[in-house]
């Protein structure tokens, strides 16, 4: 039997502005299955951010039903059923690294053991064992961001939702992300929901690629990866890959995407 994680059941979200109803998401569909790696690509405005928000409870759709872990939203958050990264790292200059991954727990109440047990597992899955004692500053872009991603993975939730994580890096180290995030995700098992502009970040991670459209944003197509689990970079180069870049290319056509 499939383990549906998340769905989505005709969901309509719009927003009242002050120049009228922006429809951010009008009949979205969606299931996502238990570890899988679920992508969200599509131009500016198509509603990415909108979906992943109202995933998280952080907005409310108008109409349709979402589940997240067989509850809805609220109830999801409440059980700390995911954990949620941004696109900037958000750390407190004033906070060490440790101190930073582990305010959630201080903030829910752990006790100190648990936390620092917590801190230097997430500390050591994001590969930053050692850079506990650092100030956020003390750290690069690339390593701060790895620091949020530990962060949201504090509670040990099973789904993890990223908002365009890596869009402010360079190539070199959004590659090494890449890599690292894709190991963390075959290590862990970890359903994710991860926001991209990219087409090949969107074709190297995922194990499904949710092509989206703007004016009403909606999902356009939904693309299964045949690419598998193990992916080093350079499967970047091979003909598979390449012809499911194209195929994701060719639905961001058809939706009128670019325009
Ligand atoms: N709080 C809000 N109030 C009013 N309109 C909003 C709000 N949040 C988003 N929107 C509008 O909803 C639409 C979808 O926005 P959303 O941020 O989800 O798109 P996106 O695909 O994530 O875009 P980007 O790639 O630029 O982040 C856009 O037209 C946006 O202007």
């Amino acid at each position: 039997m499939t383990a549906y994680v998340i769905t989505a059941d005709q969901i309509d979200l719009t927003f009242q502005t002050a120049d009228g109803p922006v429809h951010a998401l009008k009949g979205v569909d969606l299931t996502i299955n238990q570890g899988d790696f679920v992508s969200f690509i599509g131009p500016s405005g198509c509603g990415k951010t909108t979906l992943l928000r109202a995933i998280a409870a952080l907005e409310a759709p108008t109409a349709g039903r979402l589940s997240v872990n067989g509850m809805d939203p609220d109830a999801a958050r409440r059980a700390r059923a995911y954990g949620y990264v941004f696109q900037a790292p958000g750390l407190y200059p004033w906070r060490t690294i440790a101190g930073n991954v582990g305010l959630p727990l201080e903030i829910m109440g752990f006790a100190k053991a648990d936390r620092a047990a917590r801190i230097a597992r997430v500390l050591d899955l994001v590969d930053l064992a050692g850079f506990g004692g650092k100030y956020p500053w003390q750290l690069s872009g690339g390593m701060q961001q790895r620091a949020s991603i530990a962060r949201a993975l504090a509670f040990d939730a099973d789904i993890l939702l990223m908002d365009e994580p890596f869009g402010a890096l360079d190539e070199i180290v959004r590659d090494r992300l890449n890599e690292a995030l894709l190991e963390l995700w075959r290590k862990t098992g970890k359903t994710i929901g991860f926001v991209t502009h990219s087409i090949p970040e969107a074709v190297y991670l995922s194990t499904k690629i949710v092509v989206m459209s703007p004016r009403p944003g909606r999902i356009t197509k939904v693309i299964d990866s045949p690419l598998p689990t193990q992916r080093p970079l350079d499967i970047r180069d091979t003909p598979e890959f390449i012809a499911l870049a194209h195929e994701v290319r060719e639905g961001l056509r058809e939706g009128h995407s670019y325009d």
